[in-house]
């Protein structure tokens, strides 16, 4: 946990601490696509401040001022002027940098793993997987057949954390949209970051194939140990973990558009959906993840002595996940499909904005 004191830029520390000597009460720490950010609320002064530590960036607003400090400088300007200096996107020139984007997606690989591991200690069980084997209390609306418990287990998630608005978050994405109940806490006002009708973009139907027909073989031994409740649970972890790495594609693209929006704009305006494809692939980056993650799973998958052994990555070690399998994983499935992603996203990108022949000289 960040003291948030000591993630403000020094410059804010002295200015915003000096209005008062009460502690600042925590209110929120999340992650989101900006990165790490906590946000602070001072009661007395009716003060909040957002913290990017990541940024070396913070934003602490009043009723009628807000400071920004970036570095060592601090600015202040009234709330009316930021309301009018804003666009109908968000500035998120920093939070879409390609290199933040792809800090993101590294972040997400120990998610994806992680998940897989936990995943691997129990077998295969297929009862999870077929629909009326176990006999969970849920029926498909349209051919009256039993769920599985996966899909049991899945809806019963997504309606629980649906309620706590997830699935408004632009980075969330449900497997089951037909069953998000009602929200128990109102909407939040996202920044406008990704194109209008995004939501729209949804493969958690592919995902979920692939990961049937293809993940689970790979990396559970064949058998039944009857630990269905965890086995699922644990399937719910990395489905859900994949989701959000290929589906973050979005930005992805988003960050890449940006950067280089005369090269993208004629391709879109032809709908060159191979064209983008070329584009957007960066093979030297593909063989930089797919290394890393063998790497990781390499590491996390060892059972770590209290005295490690030099060279330990080079002995006999019976790895948790085998490395290569979650390579191919990586090379096979997670890539490709954040890429269809970026295209699906990018073909669609400028139905958000007026036909013009000045396109490439919007910001
Ligand atoms: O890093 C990028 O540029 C991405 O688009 C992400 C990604 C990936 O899925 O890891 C996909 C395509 C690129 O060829 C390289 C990597």
């Amino acid at each position: 946990m960040i003291r948030i004191h000591d993630a403000l830029p020094q410059s804010l520390q002295r200015l915003v601490p000096c209005l008062s000597s009460k502690p600042w009460e925590q209110k929120h720490v999340s992650s989101g696509f900006y990165g790490l950010k906590s946000q602070t609320r001072h009661a007395q002064k009716n003060l909040s401040v957002a913290v990017f530590p990541s940024r070396k960036k913070s934003l602490a607003r009043s009723r009628t001022n807000v400071f920004y400090a970036q570095s060592k400088n601090v600015f202040q300007i009234t709330r009316d002027q930021m309301d009018k200096s804003r666009g109908p996107w968000e500035d998120s020139s920093e939070a879409l940098d390609l290199d933040n984007v792809r800090s993101t997606l590294i972040r997400l690989e120990d998610s994806i793993i992680f998940s897989l591991i936990e995943r691997a200690q129990f077998r295969r069980n297929d009862a999870i997987y077929q629909p009326d084997a176990i006999p969970v209390p849920g029926f498909d609306r349209t051919s009256g057949v039993r769920y599985s418990l996966l899909e049991y287990i899945l809806r019963e998630h997504e309606s629980l954390f649906g309620k706590l608005r997830k699935y408004t978050s632009p980075d969330e994405h449900a497997f089951f949209e037909d069953g998000l109940p009602h929200l128990v806490l109102p909407p939040l006002n996202y920044p406008k970051v990704l194109s209008k009708d995004h939501d729209e973009i949804n493969v958690n139907d592919t995902i979920l194939r692939i990961y049937l027909q293809e993940i689970v073989p790979s990396i559970t031994e064949r058998g039944d140990d009857c630990n269905y409740g965890s086995a699922a649970t644990y399937d719910v972890m990395c489905l859900q973990a994949i989701s959000k790495r290929i589906h973050y594609g979005k930005f992805v693209a988003e960050a890449k558009f940006r950067a280089n929006r005369e090269t993208y704009v004629p391709l879109i305006e032809k709908q060159d959906a191979e064209g983008l494809m070329a584009l957007l692939t960066f093979p030297a980056v593909e063989e930089r993840v797919v290394k890393r993650v063998r790497n990781k799973a390499a590491t996390y998958g060892q059972d770590i002595q209290d005295e490690l052994v030099e060279g330990i990555i080079q002995q006999e070690v019976k790895y948790k996940v085998e490395p290569e399998e979650v390579a191919q994983l990586y090379s096979q499935w997670i890539m490709p499909i954040t890429k269809e992603v970026q295209v699906m996203y990018l073909l669609r990108r400028l139905e958000d904005e007026p036909p013009s022949e000045s396109r490439n000289d919007a910001t």
